[in-house]
């Protein structure tokens, strides 16, 4: 699961499902470790019985054989004590020796398992002195967003205020980026590949510090006509599946109790009923509807899904989870990029479209193919030209 985690780590911190990926790494490393107790608790009770048959029972045996050699030759004195002490004797011998051999064995048995045991407290020592020295930068990255630059909250409007977008590897992407997204002005982010858009969105997300400008964004939110609490809401660039049902697919990064809390606060106590029923409706807008009836389980279905779905699949189904989520910005990394349709928008999502006027929504979406057929859905066109820090901003005329 960490490994897992570790490759797809940058989508899940767009979603912003570091906690739900706790949660579920946490109930599976319960099951393991309750697993482990339960096999260590094994392992305990067949170790006292492995040792008691194959070290005491020997000796045991041995001593019983030798009493009743005794007790059967009791009558002749003089031929059963030297036959008895000599018997007595190379036992005696036996036993000594095969005694001091497998002392000298436990001796470097301990010694292996003190091997061992050194190389694990080692690693963990590491694993702490990583941790820690994580958290230090984690608090140096706060302190930086802090004291440099800001991220500041706006309630409609999200607003770069000559913001440079500088990589990790400090390469100017945008120099001084200015540019407004209000409500019913979508914005489209175009360029050439490795020109900066996905790092604008980083930097929006806050996976990449600040380092001058001004970011201005809307953080909390809620809406009860609409049914959301969600401000901005990002779609990233490689689809992401998470480990679960196919309902959590759609809901993530909620578990299905959140989600159902969710509509139970927004659409009263008959909400649980219709999680599904809303769910399957938005499962139809992607033209998805038919892996209810494919998996056997339906909502319950728990695959693999990243191995089972195409990446238009799984591109739909992030698609899927924002119009569950209903923020009031919706972020789109080329997550429609491999969606075979054409004319994308108007075909794959007819009711989604008239919502976002109707719902303020506004579709933020980086292209680095230029597509005609997304223009009628966007007011405004940022242009990162070269990737050297260059950028242009123009209106769309619809
Ligand atoms: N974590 C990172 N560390 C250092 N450099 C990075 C990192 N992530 C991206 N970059 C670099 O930043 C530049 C911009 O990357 P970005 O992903 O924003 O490009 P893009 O315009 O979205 O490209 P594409 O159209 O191919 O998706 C690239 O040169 C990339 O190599």
């Amino acid at each position: 699961m960490h490994e897992r985690l570790r490759t797809h780590a940058e989508s899940i911190a767009f979603f912003g499902g570091g906690a739900r990926e706790k949660a579920m790494v946490e109930s599976r490393f319960r099951e393991l470790l309750d697993h482990s107790l339960l096999l260590l608790k094994k392992k305990w009770l067949f170790g006292i019985l492995d040792d008691f048959v194959t070290k005491q029972l020997p000796h045991n045996v041995t001593w019983g054989l030798s009493l009743l050699y005794a007790l059967e030759h009791k009558g002749d004195r003089a031929l059963v004590s030297t036959q008895g002490e000599l018997a007595h004797a190379l036992r005696f011998l036996a036993s000594v020796v095969s005694q001091s051999f497998l002392a000298f064995g436990d001796i470097l048995e301990l010694h292996k398992k003190f091997l061992e045991l050194s190389g694990s407290i080692n690693r963990i020592f590491e694993l702490e002195e990583l941790l820690d020295a994580a958290q230090s930068g984690d608090f140096n990255i706060d302190k930086l967003t802090e004291s440099q630059s800001t991220s500041l909250y706006a309630k409609d409007i999200i607003s770069f205020a000559n913001v440079d977008i500088i990589s990790p590897a400090q390469k100017l992407l945008a120099k001084q980026l200015t540019c407004d997204v209000v409500p019913g002005k979508s914005l489209l982010v175009t360029g050439p590949n490795g020109s900066g858009k996905s790092s604008v969105f980083r930097v929006l997300r806050g996976l990449w510090p600040i380092v001058t400008g001004r970011l201005y964004k809307p953080i909390h939110y809620f809406d009860e006509e609409a049914g959301s609490s969600c401000a901005i809401f990002y779609v990233p660039q490689r689809p992401y599946t998470c480990l679960g049902t196919l309902r959590d697919q759609i809901i993530y990064p909620l578990s299905r109790e959140e989600a159902e809390m969710r509509e139970l606060k927004f659409y009263g106590k008959d909400a649980i009923n219709i999680l599904d029923a809303r769910l399957k409706t938005i499962l139809e807008n992607v033209r998805l509807n038919y892996l209810l009836q494919r998996e056997d389980g339906g909502w319950d279905s728990n695959l693999n899904w990243e191995d089972t779905l195409s990446l238009g699949e799984q591109q739909r189904l992030g698609m899927a989870r924002l119009f569950f989520h209903k923020p009031k910005f919706g972020i789109l990394d080329e997550c429609t990029k491999k969606l075979t349709s054409y004319l994308i928008y108007p075909q794959i999502f007819p009711t989604a479209v008239p919502q976002v006027s109707t719902l303020r929504n506004n579709f933020i979406e980086w292209q680095k193919i230029w597509r005609p057929a997304l223009i009628p859905f966007h007011a405004l066109e940022l242009r990162l030209v070269d990737g050297e820090g260059k950028w242009e901003l123009r209106s769309i005329k619809q």
